[in-house]
């Protein structure tokens, strides 16, 4: 089997690497937008912002699974370059689905929480009305589209609040402003599930491998759009509660630094975020027979690893 990961470089295509569970499975490609990888090695090339350019390189790689783990993922930035948001979220995807839907490819990919409008008070099931708030939404949701349109065997993963030991996410983010600043303000009005890129990463290749041992005509109810998230719930504001009380447990931080709940108002940004951002996870736990345990888990693993690894 050929599996292509693409965005190896972000959070969740270093975790895939890292993990080593494609490359156990498979002859596995690792591309990036400029073909350097993280790690120092030589990758493929692939830069979703130019869809067009997409096609020679699968035909190069023939791959049997495509896992895109690729996106514009700058929420606010977003704001100001939709059509560049929408080349990569959107159109690359389309195209990515339309060659492995001739070349019967699976094609594993990613969808956010935002594609939601948030105003919901209970958990979003895979099939609740979407409404994006703001332009990356619009993007995922146009990429989920096209996915489902061209036809391509695929699995969609809704993940959100996504982060890992490295990478550009709101962890790392916490554990900087902490250790400079005596206070933070952090929403509290924003609800979600912190998401660790080891759960994403050990769910999908759960779902792969069951994929893999299904006869064709009955692999339809494994496909589709599936809600992988932790476990639990939180808002930001306890988010980063809990990251300050874990990571001066385990010696990160010298002492924990204030953390003052503020609301969305108070706090501006060039995008509205939704306000409700828990997605039902049951229809995974299910189908896959894998647990989603709370986020609370994901978070001591992730500090402990920075802990132990010196950061
Ligand atoms: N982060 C989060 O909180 C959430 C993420 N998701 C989804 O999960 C998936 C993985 O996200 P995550 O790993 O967190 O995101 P990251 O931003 O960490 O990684 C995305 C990767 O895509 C790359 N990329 C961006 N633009 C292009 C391009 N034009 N061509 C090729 N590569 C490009 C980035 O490269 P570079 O570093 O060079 O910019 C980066 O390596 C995405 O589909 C995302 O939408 C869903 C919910 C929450
Ligand atoms: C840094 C900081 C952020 N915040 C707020 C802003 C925002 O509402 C919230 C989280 O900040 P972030 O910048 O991590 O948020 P954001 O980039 O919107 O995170 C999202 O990324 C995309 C890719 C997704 O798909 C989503 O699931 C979600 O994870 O915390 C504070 O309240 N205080 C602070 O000091
Ligand atoms: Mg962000």
């Amino acid at each position: 089997m050929r599996i292509l990961l693409l965005g190896a470089n972000g959070q969740l295509g270093r975790t895939f690497l890292d993990q080593g569970g494609l490359a156990a499975r498979g002859d596995l490609l690792a591309a990036s937008r400029d073909g350097v990888l993280v790690d120092g090695r030589h990758g493929e090339i692939a830069d979703l912002s130019i869809p067009e350019s997409l096609p020679a390189l699968l035909d190069r790689a023939q791959p049997d699974v495509i896992v895109n783990a690729a996106a514009y993922t700058a929420v606010d930035r977003a704001e100001q370059e939709e059509a560049l948001a929408t080349r990569v979220n959107g159109e690359a995807v389309g195209v990515l689905g339309q060659w492995a839907a001739t070349h019967d490819a699976l094609v594993i990919h990613y969808s956010t929480d935002y594609v939601f409008d948030g105003r919901q008070s209970q958990p979003y099931e895979v099939d609740a009305r979407t409404a994006p708030l703001g332009a990356y939404g619009r993007s995922k949701l146009a990429g989920e589209r096209a996915l489902r349109d061209s036809g391509a065997d695929h699995l969609i993963f809704r993940t959100a609040w996504v982060y890992a030991a490295h990478g550009h996410n709101f962890l790392r983010t916490m554990l900087r402003l902490g250790a400079e600043r005596e206070e933070l303000r952090v929403v509290a009005d924003q609800h979600g599930a912190p998401t660790d890129t080891s759960l994403i990463v050990n769910g999908s290749l759960t779902a792969l491998d069951r994929w893999l041992a299904t006869d064709r005509n009955e692999q339809p109810p494994l496909l589709g759009t599936h809600h992988l998230v932790a476990g639990g719930a939180t808002s930001w504001h306890g988010f980063a509660t809990e990251i300050f009380e874990q990571a001066e447990m385990l010696g990160l931080l010298a002492r924990q630094p204030r953390v003052l709940p503020i609301s969305s108002a108070e706090f501006a940004t060039p995008a509205v975020r939704p306000a409700w951002s828990l997605l039902d996870n049951s229809g995974f736990r299910q189908r896959f027979n894998f647990p989603l345990p709370d986020w609370q888990q994901g978070l001591r693993e992730v500090v402990r690893t920075l802990a132990t690894s010196g950061h």
